[in-house]
């Protein structure tokens, strides 16, 4: 027995030793008391989620900023804005010569890939848009779009030959994609593109890297064969400025849109088109080809289903968004949990104060936060793995019903996931930097950033408010298929299968009676699930009534987004998250010891999310009397205050080094005084006197002496 013991307890030493060398401890310091009241070993999370080839490949990004000058923080203070586009574009071309990951590794695994994005998008977002626009965004819209003859251009972006934008948007049309009205009218004499913008309403507007470094762009324009006759939307490659000298090309009108509320790293810009003429193989034909006489031809019969196909690349961006969001998410409650765990304000007795974070309320505020990053950070993944999964069928040329079928699935859940993670991250900064009271109003600590950076991310790739009824618009055809068609509900990712059950779901009502019931996460999925189920059938019979009334389906859709589309739309992509949350928590093979505090996590991101449908869950029986609201208001607040214990260390889990963070307000030695007076002495001229000084002193107003002009 004893040579048992003794040989398990050396594998312990020697794990431990290993999970040291690999995650080195934090400092000692005033956190420490958090850390030790955790009921998890946060370097056991931290390898079980991410995997110690992860961790390492983590570790090589961030020591590989950190060591180089070109990545140093406030080097510079209040940068101009051509200097913070420079910069950002020569971080944007050092990212490109480290390669911290190759196409085969990429090929390999590619999750590795969206950890390269989240460590760029924690460093700075604007060098993760700037670089992902070129190297994501330009290069799969030509990859996915076009075929092997636009392989060169993909190419020559790796190799920095051109520079790449997206160009979709113009400056009379964002979301109605359909209407775009720049042209590109086929010569067959000369096998040429003509491309017109044909007013300056027409003009390509709010481009990524179009402002100032962009060579070539995907410029989206109604193809017109020589017969007259237009074709819609298809997608050309574009080349805008000369690669040698970065000046606009003949018939290419470029400039930039300047200041922006915030990435202002990423030069956005406008172009106007005038004549200008492209070859023939610039089209991107993957949905539509011309002869060189001018025929078009297209394997898309459906113009409906040709114009989906044609922004098939969007759904790429959307997912990329979902994973960049959560890392502001993280980046935000990080700084808010180390300071709220450091600050001390009032106490029960004169001679004590407490943490800030033994409040309840602001444990109500931001523990829902750290729950939501981590189902998100969960749900963003997944997702991910499953756009890969459609990718490689698309490069394999699968013309299967089921490939078909995911991308329908996908496009749906990247058009609300989009939705859902950027403004949780939006809500989320915005409390992190109340929470962070008025230190968290200082530049310096970076929540400023972090919310302004964020807050494009519910605009662009499409308007969260419009992408939202992609999703429901998905979520009704089935109810079509299942009345007309008769066949099950099914879907490749399983997100809609439970739909199959829809009556008996909508028979149930809420099970819990006491908070410890409600602790399970299965009782808020079920509540989704009877939610997504009632909000489904009350928006197809908005829908059906709207029509009976006279409305055409136009109008009948418009009508039935508030309170009904929109809110399946999010009510269902938030039950997907918590599906796939509940799913990794109660798996065998996540650790037993880690099991508690991932459930409690998983209970509190289903109850607090649904806690803002307690409206509709009485509206529609699910709920009756005073019990269930009480129930889940109490079972909130439990979990809050149990997680509360756990946050600091739950935050070690997730958040990147001081150096990344960049905020000293919460750094990992917690010494949230000695830090931020550091930092603002360290600022420049900060004890001088202004260089305007003599205003004041010398030249005294002559009061009264401008009222007679008044
Ligand atoms: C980490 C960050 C990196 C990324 C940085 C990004 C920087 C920003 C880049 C940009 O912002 S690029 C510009 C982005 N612009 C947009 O996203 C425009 C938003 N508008 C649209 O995508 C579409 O026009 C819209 C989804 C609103 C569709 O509008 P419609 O009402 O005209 O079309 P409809 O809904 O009837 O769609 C026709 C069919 O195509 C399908 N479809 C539409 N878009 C699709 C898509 N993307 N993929 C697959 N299918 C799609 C759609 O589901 C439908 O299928 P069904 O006939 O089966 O119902
Ligand atoms: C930082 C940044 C970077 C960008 N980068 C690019 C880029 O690289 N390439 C590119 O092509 N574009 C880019 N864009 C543009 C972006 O994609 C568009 O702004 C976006 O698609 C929304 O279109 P819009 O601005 O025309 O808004 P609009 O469509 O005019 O929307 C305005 C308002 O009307 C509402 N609305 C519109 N239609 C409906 C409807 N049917 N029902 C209900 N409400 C509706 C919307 O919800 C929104 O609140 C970028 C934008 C930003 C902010």
């Amino acid at each position: 027995m004893a040579s048992v013991s003794t040989t398990s307890a050396k594998r312990d030493s020697h794990e431990q030793n290993h999970l040291d060398l690999l995650l080195p401890d934090l400092p000692k310091g005033p956190l420490s008391m958090y850390r030790e009241k955790a009921s998890f070993c946060w370097k056991q999370l931290a390898l079980f989620l991410d995997g110690e080839d992860v961790i390492r490949f983590k570790k090589t990004i961030f020591t590989a900023l950190e060591n180089d000058p070109l990545f140093a923080r406030n080097s510079e203070e209040h940068l101009s804005l051509e200097r913070c586009r420079e910069l950002t574009f020569l971080r944007c071309k050092r990212i490109m010569e480290y390669d911290f990951i190759t196409m085969d590794e990429a090929m390999a695994q590619p999750l590795k890939l969206l950890v390269l994005f989240s460590c760029l998008a924690m460093y700075d977002m604007s060098l993760v848009v700037k670089y992902l626009l070129n190297c994501q965004v330009f290069t799969n819209a030509v990859a996915s779009t076009g075929s092997e003859r636009h392989s060169a251009f993909v190419e020559q972006v790796r190799s920095m030959e051109i520079f790449g934008c997206f160009a979709l948007t113009e400056l009379s049309h964002g979301s109605d994609a359909k209407h775009m009205k720049t042209k590109a009218t086929y010569d067959a004499d000369a096998k040429e593109f003509i491309l017109n913008s044909p007013d300056f309403e027409a003009a390509n507007v709010g481009v990524g890297n179009m402002g100032k470094t962009a060579t070539h762009a995907v410029v989206y324009a109604q193809l017109c064969t020589p017969d007259g006759k237009c074709h819609g939307l298809h997608a050309f490659v574009v080349q805008i400025r000369d690669p040698k000298t970065l000046m606009s090309m003949p018939g290419v009108m470029v400039g930039d849109m300047g200041l922006k509320l915030g990435l202002n790293g990423v030069d956005n810009g406008f172009a106007i088109f005038h004549n200008l003429r492209i070859p023939k193989e610039n089209l991107l034909n993957h949905t539509g080809d011309i002869t060189p006489t001018g025929n078009y031809t297209s394997s898309f019969k459906d113009p409906k289903q040709r114009f989906g196909a044609s922004l098939g690349s969007l759904a790429s961006g959307r997912v990329s968004i979902t994973n960049v969001v959560v890392c502001n998410l993280k980046l935000a409650i990080c700084i808010a949990i180390r300071f709220s765990a450091t600050r001390r304000q009032f106490g029960p007795r004169d001679d004590e104060e407490i943490p800030v974070l033994e409040y309840q309320m602001q444990q109500w505020r931001l523990i829902p936060y750290l729950a939501a990053a981590y189902a998100l950070d969960h749900f963003s993944k997944s997702l991910f793995m499953n756009f890969v999964e459609f990718h490689v069928g698309l490069l394999f040329k699968d013309k299967s019903a089921r490939q078909a079928e995911l991308g329908r699935e996908i496009h749906a859940l990247s058009c609300a996931s989009k939705p859902l993670a950027s403004w949780t991250a939006q809500h989320g900064a915005q409390e992190c930097r109340e929470a962070c009271g008025g230190h968290g109003f200082l530049a310096m600590n970076r929540l400023g950033e972090i919310r302004n950076d964020n807050d494009p991310n519910c605009t662009y790739e499409g308007d969260n408010n419009v992408l939202l009824q992609q999703t429901s618009n998905y979520l009704l055809s089935w109810v079509t298929v299942k009345h007309e068609d008769k066949v099950p509900i099914e879907s490749p990712l399983g997100s809609v299968n439970f739909l199959e059950r829809f009556d008996d779901i909508l028979g149930q009502r809420f099970p819990a009676s006491t908070v410890k019931d409600c602790m399970d996460s299965s009782v808020a999925l079920a509540a989704y699930q009877w939610l997504v189920c009632y909000l489904l059938r009350e928006s197809y019979k908005k829908l059906q009534k709207e029509k009976e009334n006279g409305s055409s389906d136009f109008e009948a859709r418009n009508n039935s987004q508030v309170y009904y589309c929109r809110s399946l739309a999010l009510a269902f992509i938030e039950c997907t998250v918590l599906q796939r949350y509940h799913e990794y928590t109660q798996d065998s093979s996540t650790p037993s010891n880690l099991q508690p505090v991932l459930k409690r996590l998983c209970a509190l991101y289903g109850l607090w999310s649904l806690s803002k449908y307690m409206a509709v869950l009485y509206q529609g029986g699910y709920c009756a009397g005073e019990q269930p609201g009480r129930v889940i208001q109490h079972t909130i607040l439990d979990l809050c205050g149990t997680l509360k214990d756990d946050a600091v260390a739950l935050v070690d889990v997730i958040v990147p080094p001081d150096f990344i963070l960049n905020s000293p307000i919460a750094r990992a030695d917690g010494e949230l005084y000695k830090n931020l007076w550091t930092t603002m002495l360290q600022g420049s001229k900060v004890l001088e006197r202004p260089s305007w000084w003599a205003e004041f002193c010398a030249n005294k107003p002559n009061i009264g002496s401008l009222r007679p002009k008044l």
